[in-house]
């Protein structure tokens, strides 16, 4: 599909990229900020749906930052803006190297409204072991749902990264993978949501390493997993 511009779509499409903008630039300042990532690694965006009645689908857009560009110069206005083919719709640059993978979660998760990658010290750590971290902490239960899984090894530049982090996540309560070899993605429905998954998957990854440390950490019973991810998920945070 041959891309179009941001001419070819109504004000309220081109508003609510120019929202979109503002929003992924923001929280691009927050993988530095949480110690995520080093020099230009690292992506967020987000899902711009272009028919809010019928919902997110395959014609929807995604707003994500230029490649190789450090996140002092991330502002609104470099962020660029594809179809969820990856072809280029609006902005100056190259868009993300990641780009590919971003639009294939897209497609073929219409719940996803945000995708974040990092390369995070420990998160990564786990991924080049290709072990998942094990459910050994009540956050992991209220954020994970579960373990962090791993996915498989896959080169940049096709939908191979997109289609391993589609096929580990399709079928786990977990907002995040570790592709082997690679580094953590996660998902939300928004980008915000997919921020705050990177930054507990980091977390979670450098305690269980620091666990295991000091002896083998212990497993909590599924049950209990369960208990505790349905509170967090529905009840948790300001009533
Ligand atoms: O991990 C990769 C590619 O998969 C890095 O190059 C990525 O973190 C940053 O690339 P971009 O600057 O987004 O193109």
């Amino acid at each position: 599909m041959t891309a179009q511009t941001l001419d070819a779509y109504g004000s309220e499409v081109r508003d609510a990229v120019a929202r979109t903008r503002d929003v992924v630039a923001a929280l691009h300042a927050e993988l530095p900020r949480w110690g995520l990532v080093v020099w230009t690694a690292g992506n967020v965006s987000q899902r711009v749906v272009v028919d809010p009645a019928a919902g997110p689908g395959p014609d929807d857009l995604l707003v994500i930052k230029p490649s190789g560009v450090t996140y002092d110069d991330l502002t609104a206005a470099a962020m660029v803006v594809c179809d969820l083919d990856g072809g280029l719709v609006d902005g100056e640059g190259s868009p993300s190297s990641d780009t590919a993978a971003h639009a294939y979660v897209y497609r073929h998760m219409p719940r996803v409204g945000g995708v974040v990658h990092t390369h995070s010290t420990y998160a990564t750590a786990w991924a080049a072991r290709g072990e998942e971290v094990p459910c050994v902490l009540t956050m992991m239960a209220d954020e994970f749902g579960g373990p962090i899984p791993v996915g498989p090894f896959a080169l940049i530049g096709d939908d191979s990264i997109g289609r391993g982090i589609v096929e580990t996540l399709q079928g786990s309560r977990s907002p995040a993978v570790l592709m082997r070899n690679h580094g953590p993605f996660t998902i939300g429905k928004d980008a915000r949501a997919a921020v705050k998954a990177a930054v507990m998957a980091e977390e979670v990854a450098r305690t269980v390493h620091v666990a295991r440390q000091l002896g083998e950490p212990l497993a909590i019973a599924q049950s209990d997993v369960d208990s505790l991810y349905e509170r967090y998920q529905n009840v948790y945070g300001q009533a």
